[in-house]
């Protein structure tokens, strides 16, 4: 069963149309990465597919069923869990409080077995503490257990924030920027991660990165949007070589990051 499949997804805010028929198809174990210059629409995407925004138009098919107009918690328990561009945590709660909030997303029991503390409710809030302390153990956050989240490291903040997407027990994992504000060390050391986690879990994954040599190296197939529009898709190889993917980050990003001047000409971005 394919756990994610986006079929022609269109976006519109008023007369701008963030999304053009965006599609994709995320087979279990796949990591694919989507990139392209600031505004191009990634984030729009996600949005669409996490139920955020209801697509104007298209369909976002999860584990073969629709599920345009479901709210995000909806759709995140048949199996697509995100992170955000910018950190959403509980702030004022433990580390591990944070997961395992998650976790009871599964949870078997309900408010009345909560209330009664049955014996039932004790296993299993036994047994979400468990998956909750593998989340952090997986993500490298044992010592940090019981640290409040904001007192944690930048870094370490993101990583929560994927212990946490992790223990909603996803079959598709959605990565806004997850490397954003780290330094090249810890950017590498997360890809790493992100990998191992696709491989120990089987999870499809889909990650949003600027940094193109970050997400050429982590990705298998890459997915390029300049205005909404997919220009381009394939295997890293084949996407650095393509002049449309070029041209897109003649853009704005790759001159900026290469310190170059702005070519004028019909073929540059106003
Ligand atoms: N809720 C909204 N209402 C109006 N316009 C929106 C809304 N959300 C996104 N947009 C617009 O859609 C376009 C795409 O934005 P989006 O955030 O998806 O880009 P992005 O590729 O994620 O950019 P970045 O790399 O800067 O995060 C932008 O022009 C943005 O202003």
């Amino acid at each position: 069963m394919i756990p994610l499949h986006v079929k022609s997804v269109t976006m519109r805010f008023g007369g701008l149309k963030a999304l053009s028929s965006f599609s994709l198809s995320l087979a279990p174990g796949e990591l694919v990465g989507l990139i392209g210059p600031n505004g191009a629409g990634k984030t729009t995407a996600f949005n669409a597919i996490t139920g955020v925004y209801r697509p104007s138009e298209g369909e976002v098919v999860v584990a073969g069923q629709v599920v345009n107009g479901l709210r995000p918690h909806q759709i995140c328990a048949r199996g697509i869990a995100r992170t955000f561009q910018n950190i959403r945590l509980f702030r004022e709660l433990s580390a591990l409080d944070n997961v395992r909030i998650a976790c009871h997303a599964g949870a078997r029991t309900g408010f009345f077995d909560a209330l009664l503390l049955t014996a039932r409710h004790r296993a299993e809030e036994a047994r979400i503490l468990e998956r909750a302390e593998r989340y952090l153990e997986v993500m490298g956050l044992s010592h940090r257990r019981d640290e409040i989240a904001r007192n944690l490291p930048y870094g370490e903040q993101r990583r929560l924030e994927i212990a946490r997407a992790l223990a909603t027990g996803p079959k598709v994992l959605c990565l806004d920027e997850p490397a954003a504000g780290m330094n090249a060390a810890e950017k590498l050391e997360l890809m790493a991660l992100i990998r191992d986690l696709r491989d120990r879990f089987g999870l499809a994954i889909l990650v949003i990165e600027h940094d193109m040599r970050l997400v050429m190296g982590v990705s298998e197939r890459v997915l390029v949007l300049d205005h909404g529009v997919t220009i381009a898709e394939g295997k890293p190889e084949a996407i650095r070589k393509d002049p449309k993917v070029i041209e897109a980050y003649l853009g704005d990003a790759y001159l900026e990051e290469k310190h170059i001047e702005r070519p004028a000409g019909p073929g540059a971005h106003p």
